[in-house]
């Protein structure tokens, strides 16, 4: 119970030589697990699935049970603060089903709309706070917070306030940090050596899905799983280091710039995401790395299909296929078949869906597309938990493949410091000069 690889096609654009590349794999293995590479200070995540903080989970599983009444839980976070608990919730929420505690994501963006009609929404409801920062200054959530933390006292008074806010940031250092000291929050750690967008299997991940009621236990041992299939440095037996050569050779020897990671399936959508937010921060510097892109199939075969098909060469896709569905439906047989879909009637949607998906990589792969795929078993929360760290691992592997440090996004700041120099911050005056 893990994850499929399949290369086929692939091999047809390009010759993949595990021989030649054994030795730096080998290497790069070393230096993940032994945490000599650039970076190496942010490989905390590498034991996550078998060295998770046991005691904070528990905490958290006793924080859910004194607030198992709870309505709403508003999580506030943006990227690797949000990205992974979203993704995590899609990939196992059954659709149009309401949960006992509902979860509601804010700080993710600066949308005055959104927020206000949040704060309508919530105006009803017995609900709390997880405000999630690493750093404790971005700026998204600090504005959320310091807007919902008004609320919130307003609505229950200071003191109740305080039982409602629960932090996850930064072990000793940072604003928020010292906000939840200096008021007595429940605090929840991100440890020093996680950066923010390897975090989901910390505190930050880990208290929305206990409190939306999510299976955390086969969540980690699905990653546990992962961890295990990814420990070995031969390359023959590593299907994470397996797919990190390949996309790696796409771009190098066959010119790819971009990867799209397509699924058919939408509880999908925030994983790519997640994914995107993976790649893109730990890949794209140096003016190196692949543009990585997702869609959502068949929806998207209506809209970005053409290019695929037949517009610039420049991309190949890496396509996420789950072999068996939880639910399904047939296509019921009609006396006047004026749709034509009688020849189909009694089938599962899942067989039309497995159609498209094959009839579209036969199309693509034609039209000079490469294409991995990736299968999984089912949507649930131990294949959630596997992805991450298949992931995760085959990030690190690929950003080493092409010399960079995968752990830092220098890159971001250069928005802030506009935005802050826009905005009249004090020490930020003469950036846009
Ligand atoms: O958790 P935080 O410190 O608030 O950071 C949230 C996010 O914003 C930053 O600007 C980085 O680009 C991301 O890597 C990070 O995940």
């Amino acid at each position: 119970m893990g994850l499929e690889l399949d290369l086929t096609n692939v091999e047809k654009f390009l010759k993949i030589d595990y021989k030649k590349y054994d030795k730096k794999i080998k290497e790069i293995h070393q230096m993940i697990h032994n945490k000599t590479g650039l970076g190496n200070d942010y490989l905390g995540w590498i034991d996550l699935p078998y060295h998770y903080d046991k005691e904070e989970l528990k905490r958290i599983e006793s924080l859910k049970e004194k607030n198992k009444d709870l309505e709403v839980l508003v999580v506030i976070g943006i990227g690797g603060s949000y990205l992974g608990s979203k993704a995590g919730l899609e990939f196992v929420k059954k659709p149009f089903t309401k949960e006992k505690t509902e979860i509601i994501f804010a700080g993710h963006q600066l949308s005055g709309e959104y927020l206000y009609h949040l704060v309508e929404y919530l105006k009803d409801k017995n609900y709390a706070i997880n405000v999630i920062s690493k750093s404790g200054t971005t700026t998204e959530p600090a504005v959320a917070f310091r807007i919902l933390k008004k609320e919130i006292e307003e609505k229950y008074g200071k003191a109740e306030a305080k039982n409602r806010i629960f932090v996850t940031t930064d072990k000793k250092r940072g604003a928020l940090f010292t906000q939840a000291t200096n008021e007595g929050y429940e605090k929840f750690i991100i440890p020093d050596s996680v950066g923010g967008r390897y975090s989901v299997l910390t505190a930050v991940g880990l208290l929305p899905f206990v409190f939306a009621g999510l299976d955390v236990k086969s969540m980690l041992e699905g990653a546990q799983k992962a961890f295990d299939d990814a420990n070995s440095d031969d390359i023959k037996n590593n299907l994470a280091y397996q797919y990190a050569l390949t996309r790696y050779l796409l771009n190098q020897e066959n010119n790819k710039k971009i990867e799209m990671l397509i699924n058919y399936e939408p509880k999908l959508n925030f994983f790519s995401e997640w994914w995107k937010q993976l790649f893109g921060e730990s890949e794209g510097k140096e003016n190196k790395g692949l543009f990585v892109a997702s869609a959502s199939f068949t929806t998207d075969l209506h809209s970005l299909g053409q290019y695929i098909q037949e517009g610039q060469r420049t991309l190949f896709e890496t396509v996420l296929k789950v072999k068996n569905n939880d639910k399904d439906l047939s296509i019921p047989k009609d006396k006047d078949d004026l749709d034509e879909l009688n020849y189909i009637s009694n089938k599962s949607l899942s067989y039309v869906n497995n159609k498209a998906l094959l009839g579209t990589m036969i199309a693509h792969v034609s039209g000079n597309v490469p294409n991995i795929l990736l299968t999984i078993d089912k949507l649930d929360t131990y294949h959630f938990g596997y992805l991450v760290y298949f992931f995760e691992i085959a990030c690190a592997m690929s950003a080493y493949l092409l010399e960079i440090n995968p752990f830092n996004q220098p890159g971001v700041e250069a928005y802030k410091k506009n935005m802050f120099a826009l905005l009249g911050k004090k020490g930020y005056e003469n950036i846009l000069k």
